[in-house]
């Protein structure tokens, strides 16, 4: 139904008519409101939506007088006129063809305005949708962008696993080297009575431990095959961190890699020759060596160690030396969560695409609002931007990222007590803290939704439980109980506030603990974004490293 009223209560007059011949662009634009029918004066000033007076939308070409749109206004109000009774059959006749020509012409304009709101529906839909992920080094963005796609892409999550494996022997192999440069630099401290700084091995000799070291010592051969093999087909840089003590650094040199996902093809690709063989051998070793590993791990003198010499270790590390045996072995097959937990670090800024493949909602889009959940079609692409930790605070490349949709910033509650290297260095709450500030206040970032992850719930809760106190190192905490919850709920306070005060227009933040590296969990807040909300925190709902560790499935 079009114009103030039916059509067969006359719709004609010579000259001018509210039945357009109306193309959807008829003033050579794409309107959000259908056009209905338009007054044929020559030349045209005004068109009209079919939702009555309040709707009437003027050319974008031409501005009227108040008094002539009240004009139009009125004509739309009366229009058709009443016609006078026919005079005859004939004239009836004619009167009813001419309302079944117009209906039919109404139909048609119908019809023209739903296509061509599916269409500007669909072309918003197929715009891929853009996700700027920021934060410190090892928050966790990459692991984030991996766990989207374990949901919604799973087939391309699946094929990936392969190239992954690579990762995952290189950080188990990375960890045992690290233990034994570790156990290398207190050896002196090897008593005569056979124990590690004071600390009586369970196997109740170290001369044991010696031997695994000794049995272990290809490991160091096989990290050097697994690393140039990542690095060396990848552009990837190795970083030799000379300077700093391994021991407290952890960290003597990490391997990376350049360029979205191009180096999973390249790893995955040479199955013959020289580096494969290369690579088979490292497995073999390994599955030699799982054994040991397993063994070195669990020596309680090594653990002491840790403790004495208050030893930083991977986050990875301990997930991949408790799962030795399972990785060592021949039948080995990369997990979700393997996968999850593989650690490379990202140079530069990797541009990665995921086609949804499910067609699920997800709770991205739209800053994680109920509301206005995005039903996704699958074949939607997504692009996420992965931004190195540390380039992160060099905002030169804001200004390629102005049309994200959103922005992930992801903080990690875990690192609180340690220091980001630099001069002077800082602790990395504060250093956190001051990148969500630049990121909250820049101007060119103020269109996109922002979502804050509060990460490594896991890994806060267990440092919290053993006696670690968070108002050490971050003194605005003062003297509040040192739980989970007080901590995350400071959390959630202090970065909205920076939020509120900075941000240059209103906008919504949603804000989430997560762990990135548990699937049950995350489903919840990437498909429905309503995972437990910090104010309402309940300690039992979130998942934390039990005694095994390694169970990941005790999420309720
Ligand atoms: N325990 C635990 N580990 C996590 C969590 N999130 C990430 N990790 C681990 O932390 C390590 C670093 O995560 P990444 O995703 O590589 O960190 P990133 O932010 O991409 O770091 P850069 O690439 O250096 O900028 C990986 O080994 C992850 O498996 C979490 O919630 N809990
Ligand atoms: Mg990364």
């Amino acid at each position: 139904m079009i114009g103030g009223r039916h059509p067969e209560q006359g719709s004609q007059e010579s000259g001018r008519s509210i039945f357009a011949d109306a193309e959807p662009d008829f003033y050579g634009q794409v309107s959000p409101l259908p056009i209905i029918a338009k007054c044929q004066w020559d030349p045209p000033l005004f068109k009209f939506s079919p939702k009555g007076l309040s709707k009437i939308s003027l050319s974008p070409n031409c501005s009227p007088s108040p008094s002539l749109t009240l004009y139009f206004i009125v004509i739309m109000a009366i229009w058709p006129p009443e016609l006078p009774p026919p005079a005859n059959e004939e004239e009836k006749r004619s009167r009813s063809e001419e309302a079944k020509r117009a209906k039919r012409v109404s139909d048609e304009i119908d019809e023209a305005i739903e296509r061509e709101k599916k269409e500007i529906q669909l072309q918003k839909k197929r715009r891929p949708r853009k996700v700027l992920l920021l934060g410190q080094s090892c928050s966790g963005k990459s692991t984030m962008m991996k766990s989207f796609q374990y949901h919604f892409a799973p087939k391309a999550f699946d094929a990936d696993a392969e190239a992954w494996r690579i990762v995952i022997y290189f950080n188990l192999v990375r960890s045992a080297n690290f233990i034994l440069d570790m156990l290398a630099k207190y050896s002196g401290r090897l008593s005569s009575s056979g124990s590690l700084n004071g600390h009586q091995s369970p196997t109740g000799a170290v001369d044991e431990l010696r031997h695994v070291r000794m049995r272990l010592s290809p490991l160091r051969q096989v990290e050097m095959i697994l690393a140039n093999r990542l690095a060396a087909d990848t552009n990837a840089r190795r970083i030799f961190d000379d300077d700093s003590p391994i021991w407290q650094q952890g960290k003597d040199y990490s391997v990376a890699v350049r360029g979205g996902s191009s180096w999973k093809s390249t790893v995955t690709s040479a199955r013959q020759g020289a580096k494969a063989s290369e690579v088979a051998n490292a497995r073999s070793i390994i599955e030699a060596c799982k054994d040991d590993i397993d063994a070195l791990w669990n020596d309680t003198a090594v653990h002491q160690c840790i403790k004495d010499n208050k030893v930083v270790l991977e986050d990875y590390s301990e997930y991949f030396l408790d799962q030795a045996t399972r990785i060592g072995d021949c039948n080995y097959v990369p997990t979700p969560v393997d996968v999850l937990r593989a650690r490379l670090e990202t140079i530069g800024i990797e541009e990665h695409h995921i086609s949804m493949e499910t067609g699920e909602k997800t709770s991205f889009e739209s800053g994680l609002r109920d509301a206005d959940l995005m039903e996704a079609d699958a074949g939607q692409e997504w692009i996420f931007y992965d931004i190195e930790g540390s380039r992160s605070h060099k905002a030169t490349w804001v200004p390629f990222f102005e049309d994200v949709t959103s922005i992930i910033f992801l903080c990690s509650m875990a690192n609180f007590d340690q220091k980001m290297p630099g001069s002077p260095p800082r602790g990395c709450y504060a250093d956190s803290y001051s990148l969500w500030e630049s990121v909250c206040k820049n101007k060119l970032l103020s269109n996109a939704t922002l979502c804050l992850f509060l990460n490594k719930t896991d890994l806060l809760m267990s440092k919290l439980n053993s006696g670690v106190f968070f108002g050490e190192y971050v003194l605005d905490y003062k003297d509040k109980p040192n739980s989970y919850t007080e901590v995350a709920s400071f959390y959630k306070k202090t970065f909205s506030e920076v939020h509120q005060k900075n941000s240059p227009r209103k906008r919504h933040l949603s804000v989430y603990p997560t762990c990135a590296i548990d699937t049950k969990t995350m489903s919840t807040v990437l498909r429905r974004g309503k995972p437990l909300l910090v104010p309402h925190l309940d300690e039992t709902n979130i998942y934390y490293l039990n005694s095994q560790r390694s169970d990941l499935a005790g999420v309720p």
